[in-house]
């Protein structure tokens, strides 16, 4: 699989960035959700040989504003061997979004799923996600390569951006939900007024066995302020599965004041997400308490490594800190990417998580 493309940038803000070293000239654009929307096309000879895919793509850029199609005239086209994608991302957290309506089978395979998410001869992104025909009456199936290849159950950045893209696809606009299917069950997002999206992200799982952790669990057999040897030290952790496995920590036996940002997470991170007490592998959030509402986490994402955000991560987060007593059901999480709000409702043991999911770009690559 060659990585040459085209892609086209909406309004958004790296994309506004990108546009300014391209051209001098001012051009004004629409998001992509308006009704005029205008784009600027960027064209890499399809077949070329592109080690770099932004590079390449600028190097021949050709500027075709405004382009007469939508976005989703742009998604309607059907070349058997192109894959017309849409990149979004939630606080960083990168995805490239696949219309996989017509069909039960993920256009893109785990294989490709790795080329197309390297960023250095792909696309760039923390994982491939498909928009499929929903089962049991739901509207939509979600499902999901990381960027190892590796296929989680879960999405929780991810889900923001599917409703994103499903509205789009859909064109419309304003307040609207959606039923999603995934390996974790109905999950159901919102998309808001402010253009942020709720997500209904259902109950946390805390049984040892279906975490799954192999760590010994209390008497109601959940895992919570277990020891967990890693790398000489004695962590404390809890571990609660959104559909995905999660491992949170607060800190050592010897210190539960954690710094994240002196934690040097691509050592320590494979370390817990291989651990033999994860027999799934396990997502590994750091965490810091700022208040009883305002937490600090970095991430070590199974598949994924350090990302910018998880959505899901931030969910278990809030769930560890309540059952450690460190925090209230309703927080502010901080994440490298920007924050998430994170409720656990006494009222019927859902998680909400509130966040935003925005374009990146438009782009078509061959398979
Ligand atoms: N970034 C995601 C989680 C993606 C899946 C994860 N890497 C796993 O393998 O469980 C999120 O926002 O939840």
């Amino acid at each position: 699989m060659a990585i040459a493309a085209a892609i086209t940038l909406p309004l958004t803000t790296p994309s506004r960035r990108f546009l300014a070293s391209a051209s001098a000239n001012p051009i004004r654009f629409s998001s992509p959700l308006t009704a005029q929307p205008k784009y600027l096309k960027i064209a890499a000879g399809r077949g070329t040989q592109c080690p770099n895919f932004r590079i390449c793509a600028a190097s021949s850029m050709r500027i075709e504003a405004p382009e007469k199609g939508s976005p989703d005239s742009f998604l309607d086209r059907k070349e058997s061997d192109i894959l017309h994608f849409v990149k979004y991302h939630g606080l960083g957290n990168d995805f490239i979004l696949v219309d996989n309506r017509d069909t039960t089978e993920p256009k893109v395979s785990p294989d490709q799923a790795v080329k197309l998410c390297d960023r250095n001869f792909g696309i760039g992104a923390d994982g491939v996600i498909f928009a499929m025909p929903g089962v049991n009456g739901t509207d939509y199936t979600m499902r999901i390569f990381n960027s190892d290849g590796s296929e989680p159950e879960m999405c929780g950045n991810g889900i923001r951006c599917l409703a994103k893209f499903i509205a789009e696809l859909e064109n419309s606009r304003g307040k609207q939900s959606f039923t999603i299917h995934t390996g974790a069950g109905l999950i159901v997002p919102e998309i808001q007024e402010d253009g942020k999206v709720r997500v209904d992200m259902g109950e946390p799982i805390l049984k040892a066995t279906d975490v799954p952790t192999k760590l010994p669990p209390n008497k109601d057999q959940s895992v919570v302020k277990a020891r967990l040897d890693v790398d000489g030290s004695a962590w404390n952790v809890t571990c609660v599965s959104m559909g995905n496995p999660h491992c949170v920590t607060f800190g050592t036996s010897q210190s539960q004041d954690l710094q994240v940002d002196e934690l040097n997470l691509s050592d320590i991170g494979p370390k817990f997400e291989h651990h033999v007490m994860f027999p799934a592998r396990t997502n590994t959030e750091f965490v810091q308490v700022f208040s009883p509402t305002h937490l600090k986490m970095r991430v070590w994402e199974r598949g994924a490594g350090a990302t910018l955000a998880c959505g899901t991560g931030a969910c278990a987060v809030v769930v560890a800190a309540v059952l450690e007593d460190r925090a209230a059901r309703r927080c502010t999480v901080d994440l490298p990417g920007g924050p998430l709000d994170i409720e656990w409702s006494e009222k019927d043991n859902h998680i909400y998580m509130t966040g935003p999911a925005e374009v990146v770009f438009y782009g078509s690559v061959p398979l």
